[in-house]
């Protein structure tokens, strides 16, 4: 499945620390139900295994609900479960030789912070570019921060779509007005909700401001 730029616009991204009063899965459905469309799964301390097996139960989840599923960081585990597409960052698999795995048919998502990388990016064959942080966030705490102009400078000097990642929440969100991004990629404001559904709903609301 290629990408349809479409699917950036509330690009949900998984982390396991919010999973105990429902499962990882009850919580992405739920996600899925009330807005996101777009789904990855970013485990960071999952064995090899069970990443596996939890990504061929996820694929199928998104796809019973038709939306794309795209696996964070590990190239194998994205060919093994069939998921239409992989991210890297820039301290992962190098986004050429990705590409060279994976072939033309499924997305390649790539981390950016600044136009350099972005173009490189772009050459090698990403998809779209993941770029951020750009508000403070407590989710990643190596993260760079990157400003809303250099976001802007970014999407302006690549053609492929760009999604805005890191801190973004009800109350920032439309600060990304303007920036000409394609989408939203969110983790602690959607996982770490109180009502998953809900903050999916008001998400997918001021993502459409931001993006019109
Ligand atoms: C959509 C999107 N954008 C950026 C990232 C960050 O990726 P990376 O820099 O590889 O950092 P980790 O997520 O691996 O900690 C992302 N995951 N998704
Ligand atoms: C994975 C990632 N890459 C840059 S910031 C970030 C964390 C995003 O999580 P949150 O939406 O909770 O700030």
């Amino acid at each position: 499945m290629k990408l349809n730029k479409k699917d950036l616009l509330l690009y949900a991204v998984t982390d396991r620390h919010w999973v105990g009063k429902q499962t990882l899965f009850e919580q992405v459905e739920e996600a899925i139900q009330n807005g996101a469309t777009l789904i990855q799964l970013r485990e960071k301390h999952l064995d090899e295994a069970n990443f596996l097996k939890e990504a061929i139960a996820m694929r199928e989840l998104c796809h019973r609900y038709g939306v794309p599923f795209i696996v964070n960081d590990n190239v194998e585990v994205a060919l093994r479960s069939h998921a239409d597409g992989v991210h890297v960052g820039q301290d992962d698999m190098a986004a050429r030789d990705v590409r060279r795995l994976i072939g033309d048919e499924m997305i390649l998502g790539v981390s950016a912070h600044n136009v350099q990388e972005a173009k490189a990016a772009q050459d090698n064959g990403a998809d779209y570019l993941g770029v951020g942080a750009i508000f403070t966030t407590a989710t990643k705490k190596d993260a760079t921060a990157v400003s809303l102009s250099a976001l802007k400078e970014i999407v302006a000097n690549v053609d492929i779509p760009v999604v805005a990642i890191g801190g973004i929440n009800e109350n920032n969100i439309l600060q990304l007005k303007n920036t000409r991004v394609a989408g939203v990629s969110i983790i602690s404001a959607i996982f770490g909700a109180e009502d998953i559904g809900s903050a999916s709903k008001n998400l997918l609301k001021l993502a459409k401001e931001v993006v019109k």
